[in-house]
Order: structure tokens, then C-alpha cells, then sequence
């Protein structure tokens, strides 16, 4: 196993030091001299950040192989800067079995490009009925703590509060994507003024808002751990900022299209914008960024949404949701939140990897960059400014709403357990 020697890295961004990665964790920290058999990575002007961690990524395998597997979507997330992502059980079959689960985990384990924790389904087979083996997937060899119909809304109340009150006897948590369906039949984009314009059906910010509250208050009752995936208005960042204030156990994310794109995409009517929840407003981007330098939003999540060409290259209607989000994910951060100056690369590792990690319950990543433990780093390089190209992508799809702009920053190397994923740029 190669060891490396990494000069003149920016710990979390601040002075310069060495960092020396050897047998799978961090050996030593600090002024250290070059020796025989080290590997030296000059890292003058790159930051090192503790590897990104995702609570929320769609792998499409099982069963829809065409738009991703699990070694491409974990390929990308390496390329991001993740050592461990969480995927989502919208597979086909659902990941609502502990054979589901422990496929996933197992195929993450084959592709060896960033760790995969397998989420499981809610309710069997997402359709909101009942409720799915929750304790077989905990006690499976996946140790499913995360639990999530995403694509679907548990809408259900009762079945929510069970679920709620099922995952406490193993410290889990309900990741819901909150979405009252009859308020949102058919919908199409922001509900707004524009929706009206542009004769697509609103999806309103009161059908997020309005499940958030009432799973806060559900969480409250039963004690339980609620976790809101991508947050998107600014009433759904009150309502969550209400809950922490009264101390109930919720926490938030937020993705990096919220924070960066707008409704008035929509007007292109070119579905690279379609996603779930849709793009909203300035206002909700705004109170997005501000919720998430106070740590009302917890995390940040990329929501990795792949769809074949076939998905998306239609008329927006037909158009299904979603759109890539690992490999470009910190250069957002980066964009909408550091160099604002709303955050610094601590709060940074502290929303991507620390955090996200122990909503989690993963104890192995996202851990500090200190001796002794697991070498779970990336080193990112802020000063650069890239062309994002959708062809270099090392997802299977292609769906990126980003092709063509500048972004700030590149992923220079992404370290596994002390094992580069990601060296210079490249794919190991
Ligand atoms: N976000 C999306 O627009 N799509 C997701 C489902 C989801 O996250 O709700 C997908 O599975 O494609
Ligand atoms: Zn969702
Ligand atoms: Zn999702």
C-alpha cells in the first residue's frame, strides 16, 4: 500500500502543514521530511477537507442500470471528493428486504470507489401502505440506520408516526421527502406567477411546508429522529429552525441546486431544470444559504439524480425528475457559500462529511483529520476555475444542469482509507 507524503496542505483551510497517510489512517500531522517509499503530493494553495460523506444519492442499482450502477455513481462520487455515500432505495426492486439492502451494500463494497450505505424503504415498495422490514434491514449486514421512501412522501400520518416510533429501538431515522400529493397532482415547476405564464402546473411551497410541520410535530410526540430531505423554501427553513428551537430531534439538508439555480430556468422549458421539489424563487434560495450558515439546514446533499437521455431529452411534461449533483457539489458550496463568505472550509467539512456522517450513524467516515484515524481525505483546490463539460462526467447519465457554466474549484485527490480514489484530477 502506498503511503503518502502531502506538503503544504491547507488543513480545513488554515496554515499550511504536512499531513503523512500510511497504512490506512493518518500517520502524522506537521513538519514532515521526505523519505524513501513516501508518495509526495505538492499541495500548495489545496485545501484538505475530510472526505465528503452523502446522505443522499441515487445509485439506480438494482434495476435501472442504463442510467447508473453502482460502480459508475460511485466513480462520480469519488470524483466529487466523497468517501461514503448514502443510496436511496427507489431502486427496482425498492431496497426494502435485507436481500435489497444487502446487495447494494455488497456491490458498493465490489466497487471500492467511496463506501456505500444503503438506505432502506419506508413502506413496501415506496407505495406508502405498510410498513417495509425496517428491523431486518437494521439487523442485515448493511446496518440500514437510514430509512426513506424518497421520490414518495410517506404522506400517510399514522403509517409516519409508526415508522417514526419503529426506528428508535436501533437509532434510526426517517429521511422524508416531503410532499403532500393532492396538493401536488401533476405538478410541473414552482407554483408562481410564472407557472401560470408558462402553463405548467404549480408545485407549491405550502405542500413541503405543510408536510414538514406536521412530521416535526409527529417526531416531537413520539420522540423519535426526523431528518427533512432537500429543503426548499423559506417557510420549510422557519418551520425546521421553530423545531430546533424547541429542541425536538430534526434536522435538514439542503442540495446544491437550491442554493444556486431558480425557478426562472423553467422558462427554457428545457427539463436539464425539472427536479424534486422544483427550483424555487431568489427569496427561498437566500433564506436556503442563510439556514444553512446557522445550521438550521444541517447538511448539505447532493440529491445525484441519474436519468438516461431518453428521460430527459423530451418535452418538460413527459421529463422525469432530477439531475446530477456529486461531482460538482463542493464547487457549488464553494460558489454560493465560501466565497460569500457565509461559511469557511470548517463549516464546510462540518455540513459534507461530519455532519451528514453521524445523522447517518456512520462512525468510520467523517471523522476529523487527526492521527490515528482512518485516512478518509480530499484535497480540493479552490483557486481553479473550471468548464463543466456533461461528457466528462463519470456518472452513466448526463442529466447535469450545469454543462457549460464556470464553476470555482477542482477535486485534486480523494483518499479511501489511505487508498487514492482520485489522484491529480483522475480516477485511479
Ligand atoms: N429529486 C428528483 O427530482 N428525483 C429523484 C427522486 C427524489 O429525490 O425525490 C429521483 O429518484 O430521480
Ligand atoms: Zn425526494
Ligand atoms: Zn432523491
Amino acid at each position: 500500500m502506498t503511503s503518502y507524503l502531502i506538503q503544504n496542505v491547507a488543513l480545513l483551510g488554515g496554515e499550511p502543514t504536512d499531513l503523512l497517510l500510511a497504512d490506512g489512517v493518518v500517520k502524522e500531522i506537521g513538519t514532515i521530511a521526505p523519505a524513501d517509499g513516501l508518495e509526495t503530493i505538492d499541495a500548495t494553495g489545496l485545501v484538505a477537507l475530510p472526505g465528503l460523506v452523502d446522505l443522499h444519492t441515487h445509485l439506480r442499482e438494482p434495476g435501472r442500470e442504463d442510467a447508473e450502477t453502482v460502480e459508475t455513481g460511485t466513480r462520480a462520487a469519488a470524483m466529487g471528493g466523497f468517501t461514503a455515500v448514502h443510496a436511496m432505495a427507489n431502486t427496482e426492486p425498492v431496497a426494502d428486504t435485507a436481500g435489497v439492502v444487502e446487495q447494494v451494500w455488497r456491490l458498493g463494497r465490489e466497487a471500492g470507489h467511496c463506501d456505500v450505505y444503503p438506505i432502506g424503504a419506508v413502506t413496501v415498495g415506496l407505495k406508502g401502505e405498510q410498513l417495509a422490514e425496517l428491523g431486518a434491514m437494521a439487523d442485515s449486514a448493511a446496518r440500514v440506520r437510514v430509512f426513506s421512501d424518497d421520490g414518495k412522501c410517506v404522506s400517510d400520518a399514522v403509517l409516519m408516526r409508526r415508522a417514526l416510533e419503529y426506528v428508535k429501538a436501533f437509532d434510526g431515522v426517517i429521511a422524508q421527502h416531503a410532499q403532500e400529493p393532492r396538493l401536488t397532482e401533476g405538478a410541473q415547476m414552482n407554483e408562481g406567477e410564472l407557472s401560470g405564464r408558462l402553463g405548467l402546473a404549480g408545485w407549491p411551497a405550502v405542500a413541503e411546508e405543510a408536510i414538514i410541520a406536521r412530521d416535526c410535530l409527529l417526531a416531537a410526540h413520539v420522540d423519535s429522529r426526523l431528518h427533512v430531505c432537500h429543503v426548499s423554501t423559506a417557510g420549510s427553513v422557519e418551520i425546521v429552525r421553530d423545531a430546533k428551537r424547541k429542541g425536538w430531534n430534526v434536522t435538514a439538508e439542503a442540495c446544491p441546486h437550491h442554493l444556486l439555480l431558480t425557478d426562472d430556468l423553467a422558462a427554457t422549458y428545457d427539463p436539464i431544470y425539472k427536479v424534486n421539489p422544483p427550483l424555487r424563487s431568489q427569496a427561498d434560495v437566500e433564506a436556503l444559504r442563510a439556514g444553512l450558515a446557522d445550521g438550521t439546514i444541517d447538511i448539505v446533499a447532493t440529491d445525484h439524480a441519474p436519468h438516461p437521455h431518453e428521460d430527459k431529452d423530451c418535452e418538460w411534461a413527459a421529463a422525469a425528475f432530477g439531475m446530477l449533483g456529486l461531482e460538482t457539489a463542493l464547487s457549488i458550496v464553494q460558489q454560493t457559500m465560501v466565497d460569500p463568505g457565509l461559511l469557511d472550509w470548517a463549516g464546510v467539512a462540518e455540513r459534507m462529511s461530519h455532519a451528514p456522517a453521524r445523522i447517518g450513524r456512520v462512525t468510520d467516515h467523517g471523522r476529523p483529520i487527526e492521527v490515528g484515524e482512518p485516512a478518509n481525505v480530499v484535497l480540493y483546490d479552490p483557486s481553479v476555475r473550471r468548464t463543466i463539460e456533461a461528457s466528462e462526467s463519470a456518472s452513466l447519465s448526463r442529466n447535469t444542469p450545469y454543462a457549460g457554466m464556470e464553476l470555482p474549484g477542482r477535486v485534486v485527490a480523494t483518499f479511501l482509507r489511505g487508498t487514492a480514489t482520485v489522484l491529480d484530477g483522475k480516477l485511479q
